[in-house]
């Protein structure tokens, strides 16, 4: 049983191993051996020790492993808020670990959207001046900047939040203010940390049903950092990382999201891992 989970990996992360790219699609994210080493001399800890996977666009992959794996650290390099210790790392053919750090906040801000635990909302402005002001800050002109808010909140059914402060939301409806923030500036790709972890299981629930319309119908490619089996059953493609190497990967494919839930316990519960709520 052991080794059905021990043996790697398919064709994507193959294709990232060797270079080869991934059935004639350019990848939007590609991860190239990429290591992270924290500490001095006498206390290293190899965070990340050579990890390599493509994403190609309009993916929504999970990240999971073990606590203290690397899922953060990966999460953040890819984000530009940590560099890497070596490697490279693509996005939209960009190598952002060559970037200066003026350059790399225009491409965080241009390029990414991010998704974090705490929805991170200003409190002094509405659900559509939060949306908006990642308009505005990446130059669209104020007549188009209402339009886009409306179809966004509208497709993310947040529509009726967009009058209400931060603290007049619940937990959930801030999250998915977040999320339609994170997809307003049409980034390349969106991260998420956690997104559902601070949420009950109800909001959670609707939190990653927003991200499952965020992917299919606005075309977003997403990567998400979670440690729930339940919150990961929502993506299309898991990578298992362990002692900061990617162990193993899995494809939802045709099956149900029940289904692949199951699959994702099933190399949780062997990695030793917390699998989550069984919903
Ligand atoms: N700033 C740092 N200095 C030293 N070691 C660090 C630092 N940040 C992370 N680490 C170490 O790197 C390893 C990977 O940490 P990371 O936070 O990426 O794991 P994780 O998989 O996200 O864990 P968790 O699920 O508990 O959040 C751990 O051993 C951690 O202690």
């Amino acid at each position: 049983m052991a080794e059905a989970y021990a043996t790697p990996i398919s064709s994507s992360t193959e294709a990232a191993r060797t270079g080869q790219g991934f059935g004639g699609v350019q990848p939007i994210l590609s991860v190239r051996h990429i290591e992270k080493v924290y500490g001095t001399k006498d206390s290293i800890t190899h965070a990340l020790a050579g990890v390599s996977f493509d994403v190609v666009p309009g993916e929504f992959i999970g990240i999971m492993g073990p606590s203290g794996s690397g899922k953060t650290t990966l999460l953040n390099c890819v984000a530009t808020i940590d560099t890497v210790t070596s490697g490279h790392i693509l996005i939209g053919g960009r190598d952002i670990t060559n970037l200066r750090s003026r350059e790399l906040a225009r491409f965080r801000r241009d390029e990414l959207g991010f998704i974090f635990q705490d929805s991170n909302l200003l409190d002094t402005l509405n659900g559509f001046e939060n949306i908006s002001i990642a308009l505005s800050i990446k130059g669209i002109p104020a007549n188009q900047i209402s339009a886009k808010v409306n179809a966004i909140a509208e497709t993310l059914g947040v529509s009726d939040v967009l009058k209400k402060y931060p603290y007049q939301m619940s937990g959930g409806q801030k999250q998915r203010i977040a999320a339609a923030r994170a997809m307003a500036a049409d980034p390349k790709l969106v991260l998420a940390d956690e997104p559902t972890g601070a949420l009950d299981s109800r909001s959670a629930t609707i939190m990653l049903e927003t991200m499952e319309m965020m992917n299919a119908h606005l075309g977003a490619t997403i990567m998400m950092v979670t440690h729930d089996s339940y919150a990961a059953s929502f993506a299309k493609r898991i990578l298992f990382i362990k002692d900061g190497t990617v162990f193993n990967e899995i494809r939802r494919g045709d099956t149900s999201r029940k289904d692949f839930f199951g699959r994702i316990m099933e190399v949780v519960t062997f990695l030793g891992g917390d699998a989550g709520d069984a919903r």
